[in-house]
């Protein structure tokens, strides 16, 4: 029997439980939903954990990490974002963090790619007309939307998601590809992807694909103020972090006619309840946080999370390391 232990906060897919057997003895929340944080805080007293396996949506704070004691080796979370996790207090206790980056990039970027469509072409007003019986006579003006060939795309965080989600757009004949980040990238050029300031991009774009993390740099970048200055038929597209969007902002300008439309696929708060006011806009598309919803995403996710508490016990640099 193994002697070391690992607590995991949620089911997970099977390939990382059968990875994680291999070093460790498991508890875990039996649930599919999230763990409230007491209950988790209660867990990690229970034993004496050597990694914590965690999700998104469990906060890791200073609570958990005290519960948690000084054995503790590995926060592993099953995300490629980890704001959720205070990386100073992980650090002061040599608590290693790591994430599951690259395994949802493809299934992020084929979501992003599907957002844009389903907004700029009015998708689920189409569906959602034909479920009501108000598909009436062929009309000329109805339900019009808008073509991406031609037009102008910025992409904000071209990072891996980022990149690929230019990479899939690229064939649909944009004019020109603009991207925004902390720096100039070299591989953009592999898209003809071209470095714009932040005010730059939002003047010229007629769709931006929100695709960063969310830092303190990053939060709110979308707000009243940018709305005015971007243009009034521009297409604003989130599967980064909700946070990045200041959403009351958001809502009046796609009110106002500021900007046309909106895809979200990231909220701010997550869930969005159903009587906020974005919600009942037609031109607001709004997904479940669902990016990296796919099979192939879930199995290798949950299967890296547990690679990395694996290396962490043993010595190994985890694949996913993330640093303060
Ligand atoms: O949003 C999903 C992730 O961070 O993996």
């Amino acid at each position: 029997m193994p002697d070391k232990w690992v607590y995991v906060t949620r089911r997970i897919p099977k390939p990382g439980l059968t990875k994680l057997s291999e070093l460790f003895n498991i508890d875990s929340y039996e649930s599919d939903e999230a763990i409230p944080h007491d209950v988790l805080v209660n867990s990690m007293k229970e034993k004496r954990y050597d990694a914590l396996l965690c999700m998104l949506t469990d906060k890791i704070d200073k609570e958990v990490l005290d519960a948690a004691g000084p054995q503790l080796k590995i926060v592993a979370t099953m995300s490629v974002g980890y704001e959720h996790i205070d990386l100073q207090e992980c650090a002061k206790r040599n608590i290693l963090v790591a994430n599951t980056p690259g395994v949802s990039t493809d299934s992020v970027a084929e979501l992003t790619v599907s957002l844009l469509l389903m907004t700029a072409r009015r998708v689920p007003e189409g569906v959602n007309a034909v479920k009501k019986g108000e598909w009436g006579q062929w009309k000329p003006m109805w339900l019009c939307g808008t073509e991406l060939t031609g037009k102008v795309l910025g992409i904000y965080g071209l990072g891996r998601i980022g990149f690929n989600v230019g990479r899939r757009l690229k064939p649909f004949g944009f004019s020109k590809i603009y991207y925004t980040d902390v720096q100039e990238v070299s591989y953009a050029k592999d898209i003809d992807a071209e470095f714009i300031n932040f005010e730059g991009l939002i003047q010229k774009c007629d769709f931006i694909c929100v695709c960063c993390n969310l830092t303190p740099q990053t939060r709110h970048m979308f707000n009243t103020d940018v709305f005015k200055k971007m243009k009034r038929n521009a297409i604003l597209i989130n599967t980064g972090r909700g946070g990045v969007i200041d959403h009351e902002a958001l809502t009046e300008a796609l009110k106002n006619g500021d900007i046309t439309a909106a895809g979200l696929d990231v909220t701010e708060p997550e869930p969005l309840p159903k009587t906020h006011p974005l919600v009942s806009l037609p031109n607001c598309v709004i997904l479940p946080h669902m990016g990296s919803n796919t099979w192939d995403s879930r199995n290798a996710m949950a299967e890296i999370a547990a690679r990395n508490c694996v290396a962490a016990i043993t010595n190994v640099t985890p694949e996913g390391i993330v640093s303060v």
